[in-house]
């Protein structure tokens, strides 16, 4: 598979499952300078409603990924440029590090490539994904450090993702993932809500992801966090 992630500041992650906000289009949400979209969430996701998302988004030129959250949810649709497909380095429940990841092998012809992992190390314990995976989220910064590191260095991850979903992350946490890899890129996402925190975490993170922003406030706001983005 290509990388072409190494070359994004800015992600916004479009969840299917939610409402944009009132007047706005899926025109709208392509062009607020975002440099791709992911289409995903934790809770109700269906097939169908991804794809309502890709299908809106399809004739648009900015790169559209999908990022799964189980293996029935998963489309097969030309528009999409590619599948990141998480797996929780920290969750307490195997099947959301390998177990899904084994079930869809079994049941899917599974387009390589154009497929790869995101080393997601889950950190805000009251968003649904971590309730969801049982996720240990009492980790210090060394914990998220020797995540990071191994995520990279032994099982050969090519992104890390620190996810605060829902909330604004420790920046000092997120620099120290930052300062235990080497070539992965790191991807930050959580509480993104305007020009000053992505500018801040853009500091320490190689990708922002920018997600509830979009549904909450709309793509005003979120074309502000790509300004900070492109601006740390
Ligand atoms: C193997 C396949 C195809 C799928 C499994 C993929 C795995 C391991 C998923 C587990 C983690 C997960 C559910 C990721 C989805 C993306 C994500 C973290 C969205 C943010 O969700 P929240 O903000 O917590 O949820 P809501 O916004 O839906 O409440
Ligand atoms: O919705 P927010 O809090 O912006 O988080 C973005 C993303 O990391 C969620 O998976
Ligand atoms: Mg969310």
């Amino acid at each position: 598979m290509t990388t072409p992630w190494t070359d994004w500041d800015h992600v916004l992650k479009v969840d299917p499952d939610k409402e944009l906000v009132a007047g706005e289009t899926f025109d709208d949400v392509c062009a607020t300078g975002t440099d791709a979209i992911e289409i995903g969430g934790t809770l109700d996701i269906t097939a169908e409603k991804m794809e309502r998302v890709i299908e809106a988004c399809a004739k648009h030129d900015v790169p559209l990924y999908q990022e799964p959250s189980m293996p029935s949810v998963v489309v097969e649709d030309d528009a999409l440029d590619g599948y990141l497909i998480p797996t929780v380095f920290n969750a307490g429940d195997v099947f959301w590090v390998t177990g899904a990841h084994k079930e869809w092998e079994r049941i899917a012809d599974i387009a390589w490539e154009r497929t790869t992992t995101e080393a997601y190390i889950v950190l805000n314990d009251d968003a649904s994904v971590a309730e969801l995976t049982d996720a240990d989220t009492d980790l210090t910064a060394d914990d998220v450090h020797s995540y990071a590191k191994v995520a990279e260095r032994l099982f050969g991850q090519d992104i890390v993702y620190v996810e605060y979903s829902g909330t604004l992350g420790d920046p000092d946490v997120v620099q120290a993932a930052q300062d235990g890899i080497d070539e992965a890129t790191l991807f930050y996402g959580g509480g993104i809500h305007g020009y000053d925190a992505a500018y801040e975490m853009a500091q320490h993170a190689d990708t922002i992801v920018v997600g509830d922003l979009l549904h909450d406030e709309g793509v005003d706001a979120v074309r502000e966090t790509v300004k900070g983005a492109k601006e740390a």
